[in-house]
């Protein structure tokens, strides 16, 4: 019931604060919910008063015809109101979801890549909003059904009461008895909803790559369909399972449930067929038996819809739980001066939560105003994890990171990322016009010229400018049917020009080069060294040639600064750096591929000889 109590008031403030007119609309199928079935009951036993008391056949038709009527005219009233509240239903849905979506893109990052928040976030949206048979929708439906119910219950209990009240209270008992099984079985279930929610999570994850057309290729090439058939089939078992252990705790509720009416409905029936038999009017036998069984309808009503209110409730309780999860005080409220950057790494150490060791340990260093810094270093070496330090997506565990003498957690993070300029390796472009990827602003406040030129800086202007729609033409083809699909090349262009456009303080690029052809690659350089002149910045990479115009080289190695310096005296260190670059060098020098000992070792390899 409190589960009950605690949706019904959550329901309310979001029908009072997106759609008002609902509660007229719920107030109007309430009393045509209760009034239509209570005048069934009456039609019957008043005509054979009627009867008894000899009225003439005119006055029964006029009976009839009139209280026929009026059923009608609610039962239609009650049928419109039912289906003309679907829009405003959906309508309050629709605002759930955006407030839903907002608060999961505004949540600390770290959020973001954590397993049970997107757990928590997949119930919310799937049992409070999105599947109609447990969340906000089914509680609103079923609690106006219970309120009918009730509303019935009580009006019958009344005229049935007045007759044998132990009788009355029997039928209830026996019916709370109902309710008690089945909500055992409801509350199992909600247990149960997290193993759901995983194996459901999963599923989607699996369904996802599928469908994916960038992974079309491989799967056929490197014959993935059993693999993924078998996570699939492996995710559906466990689903299945879950959902036969819920049905059986069903299956014995309702057994209890259907013996409980069966025994309810013998003792009623034979309370009145024994007063009949003692000399009850049959008019007054067939009004009790008629309220008696409507009684037990009510009741059974009441069962069955407060079971599927809780189901409601207990799905909006999921929507509440992630909605009340804490955000993060944003307690900084400091603005980054917008000035050339100095950043300053003093001892910083991190740990992912949940992990056992650190990713970063002990890292020093500072980068100049206006210098250009490489970063290289092996496979999880850290790289990424230190970019995302650096633009306060994550905190470190020990250590600070100053920009221009100040700790960045005294920056407003908003603030913060407005100063930065970043591409990362995962990013991609998304299913909006060329000119609002580049631009990231609403059509009004976009500096087309600047677009163009970024376009036109990152080799794309001719390309765009050939588009159905050229700047305004759609980077997918699911969304509008002029869009395009780019390329991986073409797409990690436009996310350079992304980040040109935004003119920053600080330009990450992580790893920017991986999927540009050779001329486009050397394009990139030279628009990285015009761009990176007039800020700070960081260029990932792999490709340890790209990293000599750097003024400076930091090389990473699980999770540790091990070298650090201009290209050439990293080359003379003889170190690590030395050796990586030596390795990737060979295989553009004639007769490369014949220095076995070095070429074919990978650079894990290299660094474990370090
Ligand atoms: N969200 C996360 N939770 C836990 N561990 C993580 C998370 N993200 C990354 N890691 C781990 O941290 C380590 C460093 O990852 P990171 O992405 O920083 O490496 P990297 O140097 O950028 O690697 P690459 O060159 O392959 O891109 C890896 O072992 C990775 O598994």
């Amino acid at each position: 019931m409190k589960v009950i109590l605690r949706a019904t008031k959550e329901t309310m403030q979001h029908i009072a604060k997106y759609r008002r007119s609902l509660f007229v609309m719920i107030i109007f199928i309430w009393i045509t919910g209760v009034l239509a079935p209570f005048l069934q009951v009456v039609l019957p036993s008043l005509f054979l008063y009627l009867i008894e008391t000899q009225q003439s056949f005119a006055t029964l038709m006029v009976y009839a015809g009139g209280i026929s009527l009026l059923v009608a005219i609610l039962d239609s009233a009650h049928n419109y109101l039912m289906q003309t509240y679907d829009p405003k239903m959906y309508v309050i849905k629709c605002k759930l979801t955006l407030r839903l979506y907002e608060k999961a893109m505004h949540v600390p990052y770290a959020q973001v890549e954590d397993m049970e928040y997107r757990q928590l976030l997949n119930r919310a949206q799937t049992n409070g909003i999105d599947n109609s048979s447990v969340g906000f929708e089914h509680f609103v439906r079923n609690g106006m059904e219970l309120l009918i119910a009730v509303t019935g219950f009580f009006l019958y209990a009344i005229v049935f009461g007045s007759m044998q009240l132990w009788l009355c209270a029997l039928v209830v008992t026996l019916s709370l008895l109902s309710i008690w099984f089945m909500s055992k079985a409801q509350a199992y279930e909600h247990v149960r909803k997290q193993d759901y929610a995983k194996a459901d999570q999963q599923l989607q994850y699996y369904h996802h790559e599928v469908k994916l057309p960038g992974n079309g290729k491989d799967i056929r090439i490197f014959h993935l369909q059993d693999w993924l058939l078998a996570k699939i089939r492996y995710f559906q078992k466990c689903r299945v399972e879950v959902l036969q252990e819920v049905e059986r705790k069903y299956l014995w509720a309702k057994w209890g449930s259907t013996f409980l009416s069966a025994a309810r409905n013998l003792i009623v029936f034979a309370f009145f067929l024994h007063e009949l038999v003692n000399g009850m009017s049959v008019s007054v036998f067939v009004f009790y038996t008629g309220a008696a069984a409507a009684f037990s309808g009510w009741i059974s009503k009441i069962v069955n819809f407060y079971n599927e209110t809780r189901r409601g409730a207990l799905g909006i309780i999921d929507y509440d739980t992630y909605m009340d999860l804490p955000i993060e005080e944003e307690g900084a409220t400091l603005n980054v001066p917008d000035e050339d950057m100095e950043i300053v790494f003093d001892h910083v150490s991190f740990r992912y939560p949940q992990a056992e060791k650190d990713t970063l340990t002990d890292i020093n260093f500072t980068i100049h105003k206006k210098e250009k810094i490489g970063i290289v270093g092996s496979n999880g070496a850290g790289k990424t994890t230190l970019i995302k330090l650096l633009c306060g997506l994550y905190t470190p565990t020990s250590g600070r990171i100053l920009i221009n003498g100040i700790d960045i957690k005294k920056f407003a993070k908003e603030d913060l990322f407005t100063h930065i300029a970043a591409v990362f390796q995962d990013s991609c472009a998304m299913a909006y016009s060329v000119k609002k990827n580049v631009a990231c602003k609403t059509k009004d406040s976009i500096d087309m010229d600047l677009v163009w030129d970024c376009l036109e800086r990152c080799e794309l202007k001719t390309k765009v400018e050939q588009l159905p729609l050229q700047e305004d033409t759609y980077i997918s083809n699911q969304i509008s049917e002029n869009g395009v699909l780019f390329s991986g090349g073409e797409q990690q262009k436009l996310l350079m020009a992304r980040a040109l456009y935004r003119k920053a303080n600080l330009l990450i690029l992580d790893e920017p080069s991986a999927a540009l052809d050779a001329l486009a690659e050397a394009a990139l350089y030279e628009n990285y060294e015009r761009a990176a002149k007039e800020c700070t910045s960081i260029f990932i990479s792999h490709r340890l040639a790209s990293t000599r115009f750097a003024n400076r080289i930091l090389l990473f190695d699980q999770g540790q600064l091990k070298e650090m310096g201009t290209h050439e005296t990293l080359l003379q260190q003889d170190g690590l750096y030395a050796r990586m670059f030596e390795a990737q060098a060979s295989y553009y020098q004639e007769g490369g591929m014949k220095h076995e000992s070095t070429t074919t070792r990978s650079v894990d390899d290299l660094a474990l000889d370090s």
